[in-house]
């Protein structure tokens, strides 16, 4: 476990400093430093320390992902150290987090949204060749994504697309797009992720369901704050981060998410968008692994409250199962893989 800061002189004052845990990646670095900085600027009083350290997620590259819960697969040892109080909260991504968590952690604050949709970046070659969307890209070009949530999505509008497993941190996907041993012609990523590691620029599409008909993953762009359900004094701390509309929105799709999965994760597509004051508008998807079935329905109503988020939510998984969603999602738990990397 590696310390970015050692405020010596406030451990020696006997003050104690509040444990940031965070994975070691570099975007995972960046979002701890938001997450400290907005503490800092809340608390400046107070002292800080991030520790970054590896899971099992990162240090399995090969074993096939869905041997694991592969949720729990980027939390269980920094909750691990959280419970034994080693840190005081961690920072996720809130859609790497499991819809359930136990009952001694809780999520504490969730921080304003990042942009939340995916987008497409072209590998080099490509670019050079003009091409910037899905639509444009020539028949057989090689998608990389180990989403199925992504790959069933692009798949119903663009069957003539091929797709290619991609894995690693942000960087290495990036790396491996521009190798020109490699076959992929373009990547599908989250925005927020690039967005938060200054590389926007490589960003050629963003898709929404209006542009390539692809909607984002469950929690997307948001980061989530996860505490010991019983530390009331750190969930006083993260009050000023929390932002609420990020937090109706995430709930509603968190809730749809959970009524389907049954206690596994499934693809879903969500769109959520504010329309108006306390409006949220969700679009919601389920396709096949193919993208030949699908499902899709849209419900738009007046959200001031965490119930009513909740029900938003469980009513767009009732519409989804009662118009066919339940078949789809039977067969993909047949041919269960990681459902978003
Ligand atoms: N599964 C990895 C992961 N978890 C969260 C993000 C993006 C950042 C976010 O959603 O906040 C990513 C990378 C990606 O999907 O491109």
């Amino acid at each position: 476990m590696a310390s970015s800061t050692t405020p010596a002189a406030a451990v020696a004052a006997g003050e104690k400093e509040i444990g940031i845990g965070t994975r070691k990646s570099l975007l995972a670095r960046i979002q701890a430093d938001m997450v400290q900085a907005a503490l800092q600027k809340a608390w400046p009083d107070k002292k800080y320390a991030i520790h970054a350290m590896s899971t099992m997620g990162d240090n399995n590259q090969v074993t096939a992902l869905h041997d694991f819960n592969a949720k729990s697969l980027w939390t269980h040892e920094l909750e691990a150290l959280l419970l034994e109080g080693k840190l005081d909260l961690i920072v996720h991504c809130l859609k790497d987090m499991p819809t359930q968590l136990p009952p001694t952690l809780s999520i504490a604050a969730v921080m304003e949204r990042e942009d939340p949709r995916d987008c497409v970046i072209i590998s080099a070659k490509y670019a050079d060749k003009g091409y910037t969307t899905l639509a444009s890209l020539p028949a057989g070009s090689v998608v990389g994504t180990s989403s199925v949530r992504r790959s069933a999505q692009i798949a119903r509008q663009y069957p003539e697309l091929k797709f290619a497993d991609v894995r690693g941190n942000v960087g290495t996907r990036l790396a491996k797009l521009d190798d020109p041993e490699k076959p992929y012609t373009c990547l599908v990523l989250a925005a927020a992720g690039l967005k938060r590691l200054d590389l926007a620029a490589r960003i050629s599409q963003y898709l929404e369901s209006d542009n390539g008909g692809v909607l984002h993953a469950v929690g997307q762009g948001s980061l989530a704050i996860e505490i010991r359900a019983d530390d009331a004094e750190t969930l006083q701390l993260l009050a000023p981060l929390e932002h609420v509309p990020s937090k109706l929105a995430c709930l509603a799709e968190r809730s749809l998410m959970r009524t389907l999965e049954g206690g596994c994760s499934v693809p879903i597509g969500v769109e959520t968008k504010w329309t108006a004051e306390k409006q949220l508008s969700m679009k919601y998807a389920v396709v096949s692994i193919d993208g030949t079935e699908s499902v899709h329905g849209h419900i738009e109503r007046a959200v001031t409250t965490v119930e009513e988020a909740d029900q938003l939510g469980w009513d767009a998984a009732r519409d989804l199962v009662e118009r066919g969603a339940g078949k789809i999602l039977e067969k993909i738990n047949l041919n269960r893989k990681l459902v978003d990397a």
